[in-house]
């Protein structure tokens, strides 16, 4: 391998490791610092080739790590959305549609931030709570808690409803049946260590079979509890990779010195042969002086010259030999290398491959959520810094579910894969559209003020509600509703899109097919 080629893979594993190491930080301090560690170690220049190894040994851990963590995202996300809709279908419920909606919003921003899921989870208890504060009046201690009055309904009505899930509202024991069928589902996808195997049975047992009432808000705890060890599992996984990873730049430092030393021990052994051989000359030159008849002399040559050349051959027979283990090393080491060379491509585009498709939505092609969250960030401070305006919109198509409901699936991914082109024409090129998550686009609208903002979202609106689509021969209009607002000095990425997110709420309960800037 040349020089250069091998700086050129010095520097791509730099900052492959870097990058990596980039995916883990901000999780938890201990993992923090493990990175920082690592950084510095390859700042300091260690020996980054075979950095290679371990980065080929990382990749599957992290690809197969980020898709657990995902499902499992998905899984609270559902959980919780399927808790909220048994909520709504509770006979006589009233649920508070403002509280709901931002629980929604905060599902939906943050159900993939495992560090969150205990508090929305929390924050499903309290709505919970609230639906029961705001229904029709019952006497106060059965508003305690949601699971509290509905077995107190049961138990004072004293017979068992049988009504369909799927149709309206549901009577106390098919709710109480599928909350305990959901959160066991949840519960057996926590993937927690086996140690906790035992915690995971009895809280099923008793989700199935618990008839004290008073011990549901327990047992929700308790699930809130687990969320929580799971969460941790997750970076304890992290922290091993890193670990490891950290192991093996040892190692690696430790080959290279380790090669230093055997060019140590040739130079040493050289230095010990010159030296030997150097004695011996001069004792034969002194013996030959102090020799005083030729046949004394002649033995005293044959003798010395006997103990030279044995000298040499030994001599000799080590070179050879550190020669053999010599070349052996180069020849691994050529080996080695070669192989580092040929993964570091196949990494590399793997890693370009899994960049671009975490980075893309595959249903609309859109950038996606995660490639948001790359560009927001950057986009703000640059804006802030040179003073020049951002907005941010949050749109979502009106009613999404009845499409779904009414035309299926397939036509609501028809839907979600045309109103972006719709969106796109009423935009400017300068403008960003990233689809945020299930019917929600976020629009980014760099170097313009509110004012113009508002401008092209209202176009927006006006054009997916002015083109309607063809669904089994029939035109339907479908519609936008959409909140937007101006970047504010110092305003982190959170804040703004938080800000805009409100508005949209106020469009959506103000009619829908509406935009709403936050003046
Ligand atoms: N077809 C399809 N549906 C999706 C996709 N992602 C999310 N959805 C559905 O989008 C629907 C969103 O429904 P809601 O959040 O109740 O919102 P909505 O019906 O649009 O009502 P409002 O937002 O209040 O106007 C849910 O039924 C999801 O299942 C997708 O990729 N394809």
């Amino acid at each position: 391998m040349t020089d250069s080629s091998s700086d050129e893979l010095v520097i791509m594993l730099r900052k492959a490791v870097s990058r990596t190491s980039l995916l883990a930080e901000g999780n938890d301090p201990k993992l923090d610092s493990i990175v920082r560690q690592i950084r510095q170690t390859i700042t300091k220049g260690a020996n980054a080739k075979e950095i290679q190894a371990v980065l080929s040994n990382a990749e599957p851990l992290l690809i197969q790590n980020d898709e657990v963590q995902l499902k499992r995202a998905r899984l609270i996300r559902a959980t919780l959305e399927r808790l909220i809709d048994l909520l709504e279908k509770q006979e006589g419920s009233r649920v508070p549609q403002r509280d709901k909606k931002q629980l929604e919003s905060q599902i939906r921003v943050q159900w993939q931030t495992s560090s969150q899921w205990p508090s929305l989870v929390k924050g499903f208890l309290s709505l919970a709570q609230k639906t029961l504060s705001t229904s029709e009046p019952e006497p106060p201690e059965s508003r305690s808690s949601f699971l509290t009055r509905l077995f107190n309904r049961q138990e004072s009505d004293g017979q068992q409803n049988t009504s369909n899930p799927n149709q309206g509202t549901l009577d106390s024991a098919d709710i109480m049946k599928q909350v305990s069928h959901t959160l066991i589902d949840l519960l057996n996808n926590l993937a927690l260590p086996s140690r906790y195997d035992e915690n995971i049975n009895d809280l099923e047992h008793a989700f199935t079979q618990t008839t004290n009432l008073q011990d549901l808000p327990g047992l929700l705890d308790e699930v809130v509890h687990l969320i929580m060890i799971s969460v941790g599992k997750t970076q304890e996984n992290l922290t091993n990779y890193l670990s490891q990873l950290n192991k093996q730049l040892a190692s690696i430092n430790e080959s290279i010195s380790s090669s230093v030393n055997s060019q140590a021990n040739l130079s040493q052994s050289r230095e010990n042969f010159n030296c030997k051989l150097q004695n011996q000359v001069t004792n034969t030159a002194e013996a030959v002086k102090k020799s005083n008849d030729l046949d004394s002399l002649k033995s005293l040559i044959d003798e010395r010259l006997t103990t030279i050349s044995e000298t040499m051959e030994e001599h000799k027979t080590q070179m050879i030999e550190q020669e053999r283990h010599a070349n052996q090393s180069i020849t691994q080491l050529k080996n080695k290398v070669t192989k580092m060379e040929k993964d570091t491509v196949s990494l590399r585009s793997l890693l370009q491959e899994k960049l671009a498709q975490a980075m893309t939505d595959s249903l609309t092609d859109l950038p996606n959520r995660t490639a948001y969250q790359d560009a927001i960030l950057p986009l703000c401070k640059f804006m802030q810094k040179t003073k020049k305006p951002l907005c941010l919109a949050v749109c979502d198509i009106d009613f999404f579910k009845k499409v779904n409901d009414t035309w299926g699936h397939q036509a609501g991914d028809k839907v979600l894969r045309l109103v972006p082109k719709q969106i796109k024409n009423a935009l400017a090129k300068e403008d960003l559209m990233f689809r945020y998550g299930g019917e929600e686009f976020v629009i980014v609208f760099p170097n313009t003020a509110l004012k113009d903002a508002e401008a092209r979202a209202e176009a927006v609106r006006r054009t997916v509600f002015e083109t309607p689509f063809n669904m089994q021969g029939e035109p339907i209009n479908i519609s936008v509703s959409i909140g937007i607002t101006q970047l504010m000095p110092q305003e982190s990425p959170e804040a703004l899109f938080s800000r805009a997110d409100k508005q949209l709420y106020l469009a959506k309960e103000s009619g829908r097919n509406k935009v709403v800037a936050d003046k």
